[in-house]
């Protein structure tokens, strides 16, 4: 579905990435994981077509996404940025309602308003319909944009989906339930690409982890291939167990850090 191939990136004098080539296939959740400033969100905006590549091709459905309008690329693909700000006040409705505006024309049909209702209902902000965003907490605003970006693909039967660390700021059960919408949008057909930081829970839910360390691929393959203890101790330089995880049929990473006493006091 999104193939990518001998991918750079550079600005502003500095090589953001260098040469990627990986597939996001229809079906399956690939998590992008790497340390601080690896490149992971340039990445997510480059295959959401926010940037151009500098250097090798990225196509959607086999066709590169260069020759997509903006409005086509809304019509097939959602993306839920590491931040979201509002400029001004908006009701939660209004904003899922939001995302519904790629698809029609001068307003919104009762089955966008339907859609905008199923979306917020998925993760469970129903009951703050009526609020001010603003005035919600962080994990709860978190989860009201991702029903926005649902309601924006609702009715795609195979797009893709595009989540910057969805599950910063949310719950542990939040956390659990965002990737489990995630793995069911993968099922509808989707290709559902995450950068998560949490190396179990992208061991829990990727189908595929590709893994980056300054802008260049370090691994990509599935969870098991790719969570290897030295493999995590080189790319984060921290000593890692590897275990199995007793009630998923996955890797289980522990930390082991051996930090100095002079910087733990
Ligand atoms: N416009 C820019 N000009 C120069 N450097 C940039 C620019 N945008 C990003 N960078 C640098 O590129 C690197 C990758 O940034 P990016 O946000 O993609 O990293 P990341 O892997 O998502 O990091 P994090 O885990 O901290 O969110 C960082 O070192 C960042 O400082």
């Amino acid at each position: 579905m999104l193939n990518v191939e001998n991918l750079s990136f550079r600005t502003n004098q500095r090589t953001l990435l260098t040469q990627l080539s990986f597939e996001a296939r229809a079906g399956e959740l690939l998590a992008i994981v790497g340390p601080n400033g690896a490149g992971k969100s340039t990445l997510l905006k480059l295959c959401a077509g926010e940037q151009k590549p500098t250097a090798g091709t990225i196509a959607l459905h086999a066709t590169p996404l260069s020759a997509y309008s903006s409005k086509q690329l809304a019509q097939c693909r959602g993306m839920l940025h590491q931040q979201n700000t509002l400029a001004f006040p908006v009701r939660v409705h209004e904003l899922v309602l939001m995302g519904r505006y790629p698809h029609y024309g001068a307003h919104p049909s009762p089955a966008d308003y339907s859609i905008a209702a199923a979306a917020l209902e998925t993760v469970g902000m129903q009951s703050f319909n009526n609020r001010i965003v603003s005035t919600l907490s962080g994990g709860e605003q978190q989860r009201v944009q991702l029903a926005r970006v649902l309601a924006q693909v609702w009715t795609i039967p195979n797009g893709l989906l595009l989540l910057d660390e969805p599950t910063t700021g949310l719950d542990l059960l939040h956390q659990h339930q965002l990737l489990d919408v995630a793995r069911q949008m993968a099922q509808r057909g989707f290709a559902v690409v995450a950068v998560l930081h949490d190396l179990n829970m992208a061991a829990q839910y990727a189908d595929q982890i590709l893994m980056l360390r300054a802008g260049r691929l370090e691994a990509y393959g599935t969870p098991n291939d790719v969570l290897t203890a030295s493999l995590v101790e080189r790319v984060f330089g921290l000593p890692v167990k590897r275990l199995e995880n007793p009630c998923h049929h996955c890797p289980l990473i522990v930390p082991v850090p051996t930090f100095s006493p002079a910087f733990t006091q």
